[in-house]
């Protein structure tokens, strides 16, 4: 492949930074902005080329060694930005945040994004390991199918790097997940096979947040940093700023983790959810929270339904392809007084925020978290507001 000398340009979303090479746009990854580097190209295509730094001539005051020997262009695909300070990294997200609102919403508008309590290692609680065709786990290499067996995985949470995975030997083309949850349970879970099937039924894991425990299965969506969660949902909590008369809907609302913190709160919540193991193990855990309800389905045929009508407040946390036009547009007309969009993608937060403005909704405050150091994923959490 073609090696090019690059002035690297600005971060992008992805956690590429942009380049010019020749008139044509270039995505670098490995890269940081300011630098000068040699890259592979490794791809190309119609009016622009995706390449890897393999060479940095000229380094950012920003670029470390990483941590961990197998990141980088020719290594695991899994942490993107090593290469970077984590103060750095956090600034980086702040860009990429601020320019996706100007690029896609049309507004200006950046916050810091703030570290989560623990360090940038050792804080993921749920890892997934592929497994090669010789039976060996461990990560797939940066652009391949190809799996990288690696010793351990720097960022998982010390008791899943202890759990026996990475020893063992596994179907070919399967993938295995570890889990460790917030009360010390933890959990290996054999995933389907180029063979197909499950290998074994999935234990159930127990995740505590305030007076409440949930029995969930150890694949089902909880937050990987151990700390996403409380910090998530008291900054929902205290950006709606719930009172007994207050309607509320948890759209993508999983196992109800808003609900539960919501509900002391406020008079009725509703979560939507379609995950049935999610909803299963949400009325169990929330049993003895008389105002908690959950109605299991698609969030958008349920907004449809026109007997869905009265709400105050909205808790919206979608998966990363964002809510939608048809969703957002659901939710507006029904004149809530706050909306608290909970976002894992910038661009898909972005794009919704649009949808909302041209619905009367206006961004009128914003947090932004480093949930995921080491990648270039981040959380936002916003307040919408009738503007
Ligand atoms: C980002 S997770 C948030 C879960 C929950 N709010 C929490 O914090 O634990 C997104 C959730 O949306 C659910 N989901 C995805 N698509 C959905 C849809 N179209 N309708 C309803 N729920 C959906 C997933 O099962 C998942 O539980």
């Amino acid at each position: 492949m073609t090696l090019i000398e690059l002035e690297v340009g600005p971060v992008a979303h992805g956690g590429h930074c942009v380049a010019r090479h020749e008139g044509q746009v270039v995505f670098v990854r490995h890269a940081l902005p300011g630098e000068r580097v040699l890259a592979r190209v490794t791809d190309e295509r119609k009016g622009f080329l995706r390449a890897d730094a393999v060479e940095v001539l000229l380094p950012s005051p920003d670029r470390v060694i990483p941590p961990c020997p197998f990141a980088g262009p020719s290594a695991c695909g899994g942490c993107d930005w090593q290469h970077a300070d984590p103060a750095a990294q956090r600034r980086l997200k702040q860009q990429v945040l601020t320019e996706q609102l100007a690029r896609l919403a049309g507004i200006s508008a950046t916050v810091p994004v703030e570290p989560l309590p623990g360090g940038p290692l050792g804080w993921r609680t749920r890892v997934q390991y592929a497994v090669g065709d010789d039976g060996r786990p461990g990560f797939h290499k940066h652009r391949s199918s190809e799996v990288l067996p690696v010793d351990r995985c720097r960022i998982a949470h010390p008791s899943v790097q202890a759990l026996p995975v990475l020893a063992a030997s596994w179907p070919p083309g399967s993938s295995v997940e570890a889990v460790v949850s917030s009360e010390g349970d933890t959990a290996v879970v054999p995933r389907a096979s180029r063979a197909g099937g499950v290998a074994a039924a999935v234990p159930k894991v127990r995740e505590t947040l305030g007076a409440h425990t949930w029995h969930l299965d150890a694949t089902a969506f909880w937050q990987v940093h151990p700390r996403a969660a409380a910090v998530f949902t008291e900054t929902v909590l205290e950006m709606l700023a719930p009172t007994p008369s207050d309607r509320v809907w948890d759209l993508y609302g999983g196992a109800g983790v808003f609900a539960s913190v919501l509900a002391p709160h406020s008079g009725p919540v509703t979560v939507v959810e379609s995950d049935r193991r999610a909803v299963s193990a949400g009325q169990r855990a929330l049993r003895e929270v008389p105002n908690v309800r959950f109605a299991r389905g698609d969030v958008a045929t349920v907004l449809a339904n026109p007997r869905w009508r009265a709400v105050d407040l909205v808790v919206l946390d979608p998966p990363r392809s964002g809510a939608g036009k048809a969703v957002v547009e659901s939710i507006a007309a029904r004149s809530p007084r706050a909306v608290a969009y909970v976002a894992c993608d910038p661009a898909a937060f972005a794009r919704d925020v649009r949808t909302f403005a041209e619905r009367g909704y206006g961004l009128a405050r914003m947090r932004a978290f480093d949930s995921f150091p080491m990648t270039h994923h981040f959380e936002t959490i916003g307040l919408l507001l009738p503007s």
